[in-house]
């Protein structure tokens, strides 16, 4: 682990979308170099440059499979993979008292209390999204949520993504809908409706809906709808570059360096809690 200098950080799941993003990021960006680049043992990526496949030309960091050694010289991880592959990942930031910053979304309870455990030992900040316009557009949906009475206004999430996509709804839609949940002072996973299909009877009063769409190459779109009688407001963000992400997750390793182990959110990372 270098004690000073830049944060030495590790990319797993470093040829994928928000890999490759993330290698791009780390490079543009000041006090933050790759360290080394992980893939699976059956990856057919092992072996390249991770900066050449990023498209940034040779940065002399090969894409191995073994991240133990990996972590043991590092700083810090970043992580935007697959839900089992993240909590395997936080136990190894836990042995090496190393932040991880963990964008994975689809993850069981069962997966956050094994994340939330691990975070006794390792800086974890996690986050559905890293943006910085979609932790502000939970603030105000807190806000409208708790100003607009239940009785008056029904909340419904609406999310977008590409065709690639495996995890409905989205982590960013689940994260609106505990800032909507939050403002009306409820649970979320008592009062959410997360499909609807077939005859569903009236709408409950007070629950929160979400509805899913995949398509094409959207990078991220959202919107939260309070519906009223004769009016209706609509908070959205729309993603258009992964950079936003990888840019916000390079910045929460850097604000983690050196806080004490804990379960940190990108709300903590910006000064929005
Ligand atoms: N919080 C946020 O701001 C954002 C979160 N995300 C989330 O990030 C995750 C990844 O998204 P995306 O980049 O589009 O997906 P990709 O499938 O493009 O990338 C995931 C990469 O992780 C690799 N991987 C999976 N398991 C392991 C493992 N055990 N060891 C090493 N590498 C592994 C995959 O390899 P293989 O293909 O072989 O499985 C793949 O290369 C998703 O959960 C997504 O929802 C995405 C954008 C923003
Ligand atoms: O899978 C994606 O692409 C994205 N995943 C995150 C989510 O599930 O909300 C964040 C972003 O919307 C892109």
């Amino acid at each position: 682990m270098s004690e000073a200098g830049d944060m030495g950080l590790v990319v797993v799941g470093a040829a994928g979308r928000m890999g490759q993003t993330l290698i791009r990021a780390i490079h543009t960006m000041p006090g933050a170099r790759v360290a080394a680049a992980i893939e699976r043992p059956d990856s057919a990526h092992l072996g390249k440059d991770a900066g050449e496949l990023a498209g940034i030309g040779i940065i002399k960091v090969p894409i191995v499979d073994d991240p133990l050694p990996a972590f043991a010289k590092a700083d810090g991880v970043l992580d935007f993979t697959a839900p089992a592959a993240s909590v395997e990942f936080a136990g190894y930031a836990a042995q090496a008292r190393i932040v991880h910053v963990i964008g994975t979304t689809g993850c069981s309870a069962e997966d956050n209390a094994k994340i939330a455990a691990a975070a006794r030992h390792a800086t974890i900040v996690k986050s559905g999204n890293m943006s910085l316009g979609v932790n502000l557009l939970a603030v105000l949906v807190e806000q409208a949520a708790k100003a607009l009475d239940a009785d008056d206004f029904d909340i419904e999430i609406l999310e977008m993504h590409h065709r690639h996509k495996v995890d409905a709804p989205s982590g960013t839609a689940l994260l609106l809908g505990e800032a909507a949940a939050k403002g009306r002072g409820i649970d979320l996973a008592d009062n959410s409706v997360r499909v609807r299909d077939g005859h569903t009877g009236v709408r409950k009063t007070g629950s929160i809906g979400f509805a899913t769409l995949r398509g094409g190459s959207v990078v991220g779109d959202h919107s939260v709808i309070l519906a009223g009688t004769g009016e209706r407001i609509t908070l959205s963000h729309h993603a258009e570059d992964r950079a936003i992400f990888a840019r916000g997750a390079v910045k929460a390793a850097l604000w983690a360096r050196g806080k004490k182990p804990g379960l940190y959110s990108m709300r903590d990372v910006l000064g929005l809690s």
